[in-house]
């Protein structure tokens, strides 16, 4: 299952942590846009090309750190098909570096488009008689406002090769508008979410006792991850909120069990912009993003009592 290789990789580089790949220009050191600006006529094209520079040496310096990244695509799509493009390559670039890599999509829709979503992000469309996948990343978010004939066509594909991670209780302030809201069975919305969740997760278990169906619980709000842990204990936790949003390893513990496992925590901000603390001018930005995912596989260490596995 790929929660099991998912498992491996924490296991081998002892980290339970996910590097979010969410770059803006802004990020991105002046040397690296003023060579791709002069290289490309096209706005567009000179933005992409200076993300995927970007994320190419920052997946080189972390790949033998952390066991995942996480590209949101919004940030690519912001930049146009160019940026689509730097998307796919970077999913390309860091599934060959060995990283497991999670298309922070956050698609759902009726299920005739949730279908199409799944097929785009996890399966392979009919291309005139072949099938050949567009983005082939490990696992993608999943939104389940739309209920389950938004979430089914993604698990139908998950065919032990893929992941999903469905948005369970989110890290944003606003979060609780809905998703805390009890419903006439008494449970909160996020904890509907992540009990249907744990169900749907029978049919696609895996050797290290998760599923293939994991949700989102944010590393904001510890008290219900712990709670989370207890009610669905098969299902694996992908955990934003650390790091910028204010959460660190002590927020983040309640999402693992007695081995540190089952749950990956992503931190993007706090890694791919430790470059610009302290006056940098970003020739060291890369190095900077490998000390700083340094520091919190150290941080979630410590809280896990120093060994995963
Ligand atoms: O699904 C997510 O990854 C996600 C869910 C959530 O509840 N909160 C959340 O912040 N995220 C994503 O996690 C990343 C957080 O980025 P930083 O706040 O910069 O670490 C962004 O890509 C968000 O879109």
């Amino acid at each position: 299952m790929s929660v099991d290789k998912l498992c491996e990789k924490i296991i081998e580089r002892q980290n339970p942590s996910v590097v979010g790949l969410d770059p803006v220009l802004s990020y991105i050191p002046q040397a690296i846009k003023d060579e791709m600006r002069a290289a490309h006529q096209n706005p567009f094209e000179a933005a992409a090309q200076s993300l995927l520079a970007f994320n190419q040496a920052i997946i080189d310096e972390i790949a033998d750190v952390v066991p995942a990244v996480k590209p949101q695509i919004a940030f690519y799509e912001m930049y146009g098909w160019q940026g689509v493009r730097a998307y796919h390559e970077t999913v390309e670039y860091a599934k060959k570096r060995g990283l497991y890599v999670i298309g922070d999509i956050k698609r759902g829709d009726i299920g005739s488009t949730a279908e199409a979503y799944a097929i785009g992000h996890m399966g392979r469309p009919d291309l005139f008689g072949e099938a050949r996948a567009a983005f082939d990343t490990d696992a993608v978010t999943v939104n389940p406002y739309l209920g389950s004939d938004g979430i089914l066509p993604f698990a139908r594909l998950c065919k032990g090769k893929k992941m999903i991670f469905v948005l369970a209780k989110t890290s944003n302030q606003s979060s609780g508008e809905y998703q805390d809201q009890v419903t006439t069975s008494g449970e909160t919305i996020y904890q509907l979410a992540a009990s249907n969740m744990e169900r749907l997760g029978e049919s696609h278990m895996g050797a290290c006792g998760y599923s293939d169906v994991g949700i989102v619980v944010g590393a904001t709000y510890p008290a219900m991850l712990g709670e989370l842990r207890e009610r669905v204990p098969h299902t694996f936790f992908l955990v934003p909120g650390y790091g910028a949003q204010g959460g660190g390893g002590a927020d983040a513990a309640p999402a693992f069990d007695s081995r540190g496992l089952g749950a990956i925590v992503n931190s993007s901000r706090g890694i791919i912009c430790a470059w610009q603390k302290g006056g940098s001018d970003g020739r060291d930005f890369a190095k900077a993003a490998r000390e700083a995912a340094i520091r919190m596989r150290e941080d979630l260490l410590g809280v896990l009592g120093g060994k995963i596995g």
